[in-house]
């Protein structure tokens, strides 16, 4: 069983006194700095200089400064910037204001782990990373309550990195739900697995093929984002509550043999076979390399697969359908 920190196995006196640096104000950025400034602590946010999230932090109560005066000032570095700029940064602006005794911490091992980052000897390295899109960090910190996260500890420079991260993870708000200890190579490896062939692209390929089918042999669009899309969430939302069983207890016994006995038909052998390449695509760097000269060449294939998408007759019905709906909530629309 993997180990567990609440609350408790927290102290944020490690942190009291200590200038954090939280270095970008995106998804997790804003969320992640909100929250250690509402817990108490001194944070300081990076950004580059024209940006336009500079007012938004300062309107939300935080100090801004040029990510190199803050790395310079800070005691913690937090590097939530998108992985394919990290290295960069890191190396022109925030590794020549680290000293030895300093921190850098990360909410996600891709750059350490595939060596895109390779930290001086002197400093702690760590991880905090709340297992949740940043901006529910943010809400459910603001409702009272968190979202579960990891810690990590790649470097032990000082010999109180584990408690720094768990008094960083008690900031965030994640030992108010439990925090689980992992290492930089597990939580990059599972995480990249995770996002590609389940959250993010398992679940983007299958509502748009079943999307397609249904199109394809004559129903309606609308009918078939319904379907195929709307109703995922839904069924989403039992799964989370209750596990698979609360799901298959709470739909039809139709849907329920339906689901039950043509489930793995569609997600089949060859669909393990592909889940198999895409770990080893991970484990083995080659996934990592691609995505980092995808960065480097200005995010081509991203560009065009972004445009390609927002076209797919899904998103224009589901576009039009949604703006139907004016109680959803567009807050996660806004990144
Ligand atoms: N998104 C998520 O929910 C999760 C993310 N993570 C991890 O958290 C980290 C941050 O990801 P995420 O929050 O999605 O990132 P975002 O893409 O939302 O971050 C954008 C921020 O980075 C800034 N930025 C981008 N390029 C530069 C640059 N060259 N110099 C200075 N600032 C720059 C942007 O500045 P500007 O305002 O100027 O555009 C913006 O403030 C990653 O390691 C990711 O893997 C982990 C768990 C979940
Ligand atoms: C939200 C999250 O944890 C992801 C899917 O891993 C990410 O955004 O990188
Ligand atoms: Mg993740
Ligand atoms: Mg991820």
């Amino acid at each position: 069983m993997a180990q567990m920190y609440y609350d408790n196995d927290a102290d944020l006196n490690m942190l009291k006194g200590k200038k954090i640096a939280v270095m970008g104000y995106g998804s997790q950025g804003h969320a992640q700095a909100q929250n250690l400034h509402d817990s108490g602590l001194d944070v300081t946010v990076g950004l580059r200089e024209g940006s336009r999230r500079w007012k938004q932090a300062e309107e939300d109560g935080l100090k801004v400064m040029t990510v190199a005066e803050a790395a310079k000032m800070a005691d913690v570095v937090q590097i939530l910037l998108p992985d394919e700029v990290q290295s960069q940064v890191y190396y022109s602006e925030i590794e020549p204001g680290l000293e030895a005794g300093n921190a850098i911490v990360f909410s996600h091992g891709f750059n350490i782990h595939y060596n895109q980052i390779i930290p001086q000897k002197d400093i702690d390295v760590y991880m905090v990373a709340p297992k949740s899109p940043g901006h529910l960090v943010r809400r459910t910190y603001v409702d009272g309550a968190g979202v579960p996260g990891l810690v990590a500890v790649y470097q032990d420079a000082t010999g109180k990195a584990m408690e720094m991260a768990l008094a960083h993870a008690k900031g965030v708000g994640c030992t108010r739900a439990g925090v689980y200890k992992t290492s930089f190579r597990e939580e990059t490896e599972t995480d990249l697995f995770g996002e590609q062939v389940d959250l993010c692209g398992g679940v983007a390929s299958l509502i748009k093929t079943s999307f397609e089918v249904l199109v394809e042999a004559g129903y309606q669009p609308e009918m078939a984002y319904f379907e195929t899309c709307h109703e995922l969430k839904l069924i989403v939302d039992l799964i989370h509550e209750g596990g698979l069983d609360k799901m298959w207890y709470s739909v039809s016994n139709t849907a329920e043999y339906g689901g039950m006995t043509v489930g793995p038909k569609v997600i089949n052998e060859l669909s393990r076979e592909a889940m198999y390449e895409a770990l080893d695509r991970i484990q083995n760097g080659e996934f990592a390399r691609e995505f980092v000269l995808e960065g480097k060449a200005n995010r081509p294939v991203l560009t065009a697969m972004e445009r390609q998408d927002r076209e797919h007759p899904l998103e224009v019905i589901g576009k039009e359908i949604r703006s139907k709906m004016p109680w959803l909530n567009s807050e996660l629309n806004e990144k």
